[in-house]
């Protein structure tokens, strides 16, 4: 039987990887960093299926350069980087991941709001240093009990991190776009997003990225908040105007800011967001253990696999094309 043409932009975790290679020819980018374009332009013309790791921009015209495409599967629940009206247009059904990756996410976003807060890996640089007594270099804390949590984004990622927070005893408000109806059972009171800015102690940020999300975090919105506020990204960097947040850190607008994401993305060692004294940065690790990337990889596979069967997709972005 003749294997499908497939093209990866970087590697799938073993199992979903293998369970593609069974019936699949693989180009794989294994190389590290992002695959240059016109590498990725001469692989996809012969390519009927293109799964997408990394920052892969694609749009019409990369389609362009596929015209074989029959699905394209992404691992990852964020597909800002995806033009979903140029697939629509192309006849490719997009897959992502979701919900896979809620508690994985979660755990994180919340352990950067504990780690901010107790300021711990300012402890652990303290001791490597050969320090140990408290003294200026190493301000106490913050009690995170009985403060108010304001989630901006409040979907799946948001409402798990909001039972994180609730066993922690914070109270806990949120901004969407539209109220959800659920929201006694998740234990969180709706606000406006104004109202949410003024109130909150601490703030996090689970949105996706999209025209409406892009800057809604700017000069405006840090001199709103709190000057205790602690504010954490965990939905994508420029959903925050990084000028901005570097200006409200410096000038004390805010009190606090721990990232997974930045704009730019990877962030230079050189960059001034890196010399503040009150920030912590990791690396867009919000989904990254072993168990919840290889769901990630499953789910990412059995996207492609029904897309190649011409089957309707496990989780699909733009369910309204029409199968080729
Ligand atoms: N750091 C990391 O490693 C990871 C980051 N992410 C990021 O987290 C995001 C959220 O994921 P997930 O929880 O699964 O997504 P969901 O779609 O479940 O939740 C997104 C929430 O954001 C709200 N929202 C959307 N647009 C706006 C807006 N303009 N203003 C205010 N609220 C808005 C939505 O409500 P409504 O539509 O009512 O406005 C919804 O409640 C992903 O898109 C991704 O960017 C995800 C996984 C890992
Ligand atoms: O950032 C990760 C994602 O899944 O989206």
């Amino acid at each position: 039987m003749q294997k499908h043409q497939v093209v990866m932009t970087g590697a799938l975790m073993p199992p979903a990887l293998e369970r593609v290679q069974a019936v699949c020819e693989v180009k794989l980018w294994d190389q590290g960093g992002v695959i240059p374009r016109e590498v990725l332009f001469d692989w996809l013309r012969d390519a009927v299926g293109l799964v997408v790791t990394g920052k892969v921009r694609v749009d019409d015209e990369l389609l362009s350069h596929g015209p074989n495409l029959k699905v394209i599967a992404q691992s990852a629940v964020g597909y800002d980087n995806i033009d979903i009206p140029a697939c629509i247009r192309h006849g490719i059904p997009f897959g992502n991941t979701p919900g896979v990756l809620v508690d994985a996410t979660a755990d994180l976003t919340f352990t950067l709001l504990l780690s901010a807060a107790r300021r711990v890996h300012e402890g652990w640089n303290f001791v490597r240093e050969g320090h140990w007594s408290l003294g200026k270099d190493l301000p106490y804390g913050t009690d995170i009990r009985g403060k108010t949590l304001g989630i901006v984004g409040m979907g799946r990622i948001g409402a798990a991190v909001a039972a994180r927070a609730r066993a922690f005893g914070m109270k806990i408000i949120y901004y969407n776009r539209t109220p959800r109806s659920d929201e006694a059972a998740i234990g969180a009171t709706y606000q406006s997003f104004d109202s949410l800015l003024a109130q909150a102690d601490c703030i996090i940020v689970l949105t996706p990225l999209s025209a409406a999300t892009k800057g809604l975090f700017g000069r405006e919105q840090f001199a709103r908040m709190k000057p205790t506020a602690y504010f954490v990204n965990a939905s994508r960097g420029p959903v925050v105007d990084t000028a901005a947040l570097v200006e409200a850190l410096t000038t004390r607008k805010i009190a606090y800011a721990a990232l997974d994401v930045t704009d730019p993305e990877p962030l230079p060692a050189d960059h001034p967001l890196l010399k503040l004294p009150n920030i912590l940065v990791t690396p867009h690790i919000g989904s990254a253990t072993t168990e919840t990337r290889t769901a990630m990889s499953q789910l990412t596979a059995d996207n492609l696999l029904a897309g190649l069967a011409g089957k309707p997709l496990k989780a699909c972005v733009n369910g309204e094309v029409n199968y080729k």
